[in-house]
């Protein structure tokens, strides 16, 4: 049985609104990233860390190449099958947290739930043992505003991982928090995909989130100059 999650082959990302100009991001990038493993895409502001990740989030599509999520070729489909496979399978987390601010606690991690149509007591339930499992069920009915930074990325994880996931893609999730607070982040979501065998790919900058990671993967002008296994 293979252990890849995620088979990318001879991608490169061109950005081509300005027509004279075009912009390779990404250049030929060949990846496989690994079933229920921790990764990190590391590199300089610019690199091309996040245009990786909306890629393999199936939230943009390459100019060439392919991406295989185990059996499905995420480059052959359209909008509407791609956001039906992200409802599905994967789980975002944010460096601006991304709730909805006039949603509780317990409303926001609900709403991937309401999206795939469980019903509204299942999806209670469901968020409440989710939000247990970030120790945040005595926040279930708080705002936002009523939360820490800290608090907001752990209801955020609650959300990420409330509809079973098989990947969860992280953009530089600890970069608003204090320095003890992004640890805690991490080491919360470390145990959270180790749980529930999820695949975790985050972009970092951080040395110490680099060194955590399963499988750092550095990349420096939208090519991958190394990849380390931990
Ligand atoms: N929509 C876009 N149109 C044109 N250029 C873009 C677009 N999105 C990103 N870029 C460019 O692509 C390059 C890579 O951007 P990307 O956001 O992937 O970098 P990054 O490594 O995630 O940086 P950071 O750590 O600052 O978030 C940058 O030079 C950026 O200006």
């Amino acid at each position: 049985m293979t252990n890849t999650l995620i088979k990318i082959t001879n991608v490169s990302k061109v950005y081509s609104q300005n027509k004279d100009l075009p912009f390779t991001a990404l250049n030929n990038i060949n990846l496989n990233i690994s079933k229920g493993k921790f990764t990190v895409f590391a590199g300089k502001s610019g690199s091309g860390k996040s245009t990786l990740l909306h890629l393999i989030g199936a939230m943009d599509l390459p100019s060439k190449g392919q991406i295989v999520f185990e059996d499905y070729d995420i480059t052959k489909k359209s909008d509407k099958e791609l956001s039906f496979f992200r409802r599905n399978h994967i789980g975002f987390i944010f460096q601006s947290f991304n709730l909805l601010p006039i949603l509780t606690a317990s409303e926001n991690v609900e709403y991937p739930l309401m999206l795939q149509g469980v019903s509204k007591k299942e999806r209670k339930k469901r968020a409440k043992l989710a939000l247990e499992e970030v120790q945040l069920d005595n926040k279930l009915n708080h705002y936002p505003r009523e939360l820490s930074g800290g608090q907001m990325q752990r209801v955020a994880i609650a959300r990420a991982i409330v509809h079973n996931p098989r990947l969860i893609i992280a953009d530089e999730p600890t970069a608003n928090l204090d320095s003890q607070t992004g640890i805690d982040i991490i080491n919360l979501l470390q145990n959270m995909i180790k749980n529930h065998n999820i695949a975790l790919v985050l972009a970092s900058h951080d040395e110490s989130i680099i060194n955590q990671a399963d499988e750092s993967i550095f990349i420096k002008d939208g090519c991958v100059v190394s990849s380390h296994p931990h």
